[in-house]
């Protein structure tokens, strides 16, 4: 892997979570050259899976990343520490960072893509809640499938947080020609745009389970006008959901094997279960909240809504946003 600049990287920098994006996270950064811990709960199956075998479903872990369970130890021993576990996990996360009573001083990078289901908060803002807003926080979203990377695909992402100087810190840390990074310039934009296309990826895949793959294109369209103009109106600049971090990640989303999401959205439409973590869902929920606060309507989140959450016929709900009135498109 060659990296943009000769300087020798060794940071000390933890990984808190330990799925598959955790896990995945820890060997990017390992593989830019620093030095690895990579936390996660003592009875989790996915951190006693990687200490029996340093291996989980989608790569092995290099000898030199330490696994850990001492969240204490991971948090001290790092500069930059960086987190990925479910969205809905932040808050109470946080706070359990908070009493550990070391985090002053230290960047810490959101890698995870959600809103807070019941308040409609973003992640950035959850975890200042939490833990003071004197702390750097960034966040580290756009595209990317595991199953590529550790194929050697590269991909573009982008980091963003309120301080273009963190942000800068950050993406020179780690940009390398496998993830080439993009500075964010847009943070409600970057964080809003990462968690509502998991909420399009739920969409597409209803629409592959129905056999209307073909309607994908109008998904994307529509899709990004609804949020352009939530965004717009929580203070975000619209044109950020055509960029890396929503618009930019549609292909590994809707049209990915490998999406949770679009097999989540697809699952739900032929009867079956999808198991595994599907950050939209609860965005969905989110969203709800958001667009009764800002006074948008967002017809195909509402459609989701009916069907996720009111039992509606998933067919039935998609086809009556056809019936809705005809108007101009970009209006
Ligand atoms: N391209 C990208 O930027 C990608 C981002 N993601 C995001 O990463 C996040 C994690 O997703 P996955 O790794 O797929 O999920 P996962 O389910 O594989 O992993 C989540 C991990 O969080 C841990 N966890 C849950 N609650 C916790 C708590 N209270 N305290 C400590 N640990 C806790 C679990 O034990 C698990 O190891 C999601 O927000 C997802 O959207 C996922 C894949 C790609
Ligand atoms: O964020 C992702 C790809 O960029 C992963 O998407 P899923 O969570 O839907 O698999």
């Amino acid at each position: 892997m060659k990296m943009n600049s000769e300087k020798v990287r060794f940071m000390n920098i933890s990984v808190l979570g330990c799925g598959r994006w955790g896990t995945f996270i820890a060997w990017y950064v390992n593989k830019v050259g620093h030095n690895v811990t990579l936390w996660g709960r003592e009875h989790s199956i996915n951190y006693i899976r990687l200490k029996e075998t340093r291996k989980n479903d989608y790569l092995s872990l290099p000898e030199d990343i330490e696994l850990s369970n001492s969240l204490y130890k991971a948090v001290s021993s790092a500069k930059i520490i960086i987190i990925s576990i479910s969205a809905q996990e932040l808050r109470s996360f946080a706070c359990q960072l908070n009493s550990i009573n070391e985090i002053q001083g230290k960047t810490f990078i959101l890698c995870m893509k959600g809103l807070e289901a019941t308040s409609g908060k973003r992640l950035s803002q959850v975890f200042g809640e939490a833990v003071g807003k004197n702390i750097d926080v960034a966040v580290w979203v756009g595209p990317g499938h595991v199953q590529d990377f550790v194929n050697n695909i590269p991909n573009c992402m982008v980091i963003g947080s309120e301080n273009i100087e963190t942000t800068k810190k950050i993406v020179q840390e780690l940009n390398s020609d496998l993830i080439r990074f993009y500075y964010g310039q847009d943070l409600i934009g970057n964080e809003i745009g990462a968690a509502t296309k998991n909420v399009m990826g739920i969409a597409a895949g209803m629409l592959d389970g129905l056999n209307y793959s073909s309607l994908k294109g109008s998904l994307m369209a529509r899709g990004t006008r609804e949020l352009s103009r939530l965004l717009r109106a929580m203070g975000g600049n619209d044109l950020t959901i055509y960029g890396l971090s929503h618009l930019g990640d549609y292909e590994a989303t809707l049209f990915s094997m490998h999406s949770h999401n679009r097999k989540f959205g697809q699952a739900l439409v032929q009867g079956e279960r999808f198991e595994k973590l599907a950050e939209g869902v609860s965005t969905v929920r989110a969203l709800r909240e958001l667009s009764k606060q800002y006074d948008v309507e967002l017809p195909i989140t509402n459609a989701l809504y009916e069907i996720l959450f009111e039992n509606k016929n998933a067919k039935d709900t998609l086809e009556d946003l056809f019936l809705r009135p005809v108007k101009f498109e970009f209006q």
